[in-house]
């Protein structure tokens, strides 16, 4: 789903705000901010002298360069965000890249971009995706990354599952100020109310929206709420969308990166873990390829014991197995929610309503397999 979800993300932004006015880190006053913006309706061209005239402004060292010593190419070009890269032949001869993130229009409303760069702040202190360079009214500059995107079956190669479950358990592990509250039922049941009182303009979306049965899906939320609270998960800041095209790998130096902290959160680790393997389907959502218990406990050592993967005990291992396959429902039903609003909203043109139903359908599927394992486990141990 990738660059299908982006426009309309957090509903809860309003929400977050209150917490975000509560909480008193801002961006660190050592990265240069800039009062220009960059007007993403204008040809490439002038695009490419204001971009310039920005990075002049945000970094001293540049600021006396010739307009001839810059080049300026397009990275990726999704309708949230514009992602340019800006290389610069510096007075030494050293060429230095960077990437210019220009928000799409009206993202303000539906990203909390107060919250994104506070967490890429500290996620970048720890180590983790890019290096925020500079801050200016309507993007952001990072470092540029030399590496590429995974795809989704690089990121079930057994070397990269291990270094993936080792990077996570790491991004975990990062403090982020403010609340700690997990976000998931708070975002779904905002979602749900959101989703459940749409209307639509075009008649065929709308007889394709009357045919949900929000009771139905009510009920589900509610009782795997329900389900997910006795399992006592510990909650962890997480990534919430770590799919293939947010890893990026520097084959050369073996290095990978996670990207995209737009989602990022206080949420369970069994979601974040869940979600991630429910992206083993890929872009064509083949849930054939959720990944086996082998394949999951591969990951689990890693996660849970990376210096000492083969040691972790058969318990852990269970229980972290249980904890994610309840999750990964929660995933299920998350991303079904955020499509019927996006489906309203968005105005990328993607069969969202199609997307609500095979998320859904997906969920029911696993869902008694799933229950019938949580449940399996509370009743006693080795049950499982
Ligand atoms: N710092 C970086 N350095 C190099 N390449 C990057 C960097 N950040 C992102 N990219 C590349 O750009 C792509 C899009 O990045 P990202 O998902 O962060 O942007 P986005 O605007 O949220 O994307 P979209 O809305 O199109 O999904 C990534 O898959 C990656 O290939």
């Amino acid at each position: 789903m990738g660059g299908t979800r982006k426009i309309w993300t957090a509903m809860d932004i309003e929400a977050n705000q209150a917490k975000q006015n509560n909480c008193n880190s801002t961006v660190d006053d050592s990265i240069p901010h800039s009062a220009l913006s960059v007007d993403t309706a204008l040809s490439f061209p002038l695009m490419v002298s204001c971009v310039i005239e920005l990075c002049k402004d945000l970094f001293g060292k540049w600021a006396k360069l010739d307009d001839s010593c810059f080049s300026v190419e397009t990275v990726s070009g999704g309708i949230t965000n514009l992602l340019l890269k800006v290389s610069a032949k510096e007075e030494n001869g050293d060429n230095v890249s960077v990437t210019v993130r220009l928000y799409g229009p009206n993202t303000e409303y539906v990203i909390n971009r107060e919250r994104e760069l506070q967490a890429i702040k500290y996620l970048s202190a720890a180590g983790f995706g890019a290096k925020l360079l500079g801050v200016f009214a309507n993007g952001m500059v990072q470092s540029f990354i030399n590496a590429r995107t995974l795809t989704p079956s690089d990121m079930r190669k057994p070397k990269l599952v291990a270094e993936i479950a080792k990077q996570l358990r790491r991004f975990h592990q990062v403090e982020i100020p403010g609340s700690k509250e997990p976000q998931l039922w708070v975002d779904i049941f905002k979602f749900f109310e959101k989703a459940s009182a749409l209307q639509f303009e075009d008649i065929d979306k709308q007889l394709i929206y009357e045919t949900i049965l929000f009771e139905e899906v009510r009920k589900e939320v509610t009782q795997l709420k329900e389900l997910t609270g006795l399992l006592n998960a510990p909650v962890v800041f997480a990534h919430n969308d770590l799919l293939s095209g947010n890893l990026m790998l520097n084959d050369e130096h073996d290095k990978l990166y996670f990207i995209d902290f737009e989602y990022g959160s206080y949420n369970y680790r069994g979601f974040d873990i869940g979600n991630h393997f429910n992206e083993y389907a890929g872009y064509d959502c083949d849930y054939s390829l959720y990944p086996s218990k082998d394949e999951q406990y591969h990951f689990f050592r890693h996660y849970l014991q990376p210096e000492k993967p083969y040691e972790v005990s058969e318990k852990d291992l269970e229980s972290l197995y249980v904890e994610t396959n309840t999750f990964m429902l929660a995933s299920h039903l998350y991303w079904a929610l955020w499509a019927i609003i996006q489906a309203r909203m968005s105005p990328i043109d993607f069969d969202y309503l199609g997307y609500f139903f095979l998320r859904y359908n997906e969920y029911k599927r696993r869902k008694e397999m799933c229950f019938s394992l949580a449940q399996s486990h509370f009743s006693g141990p080795g049950t499982v």
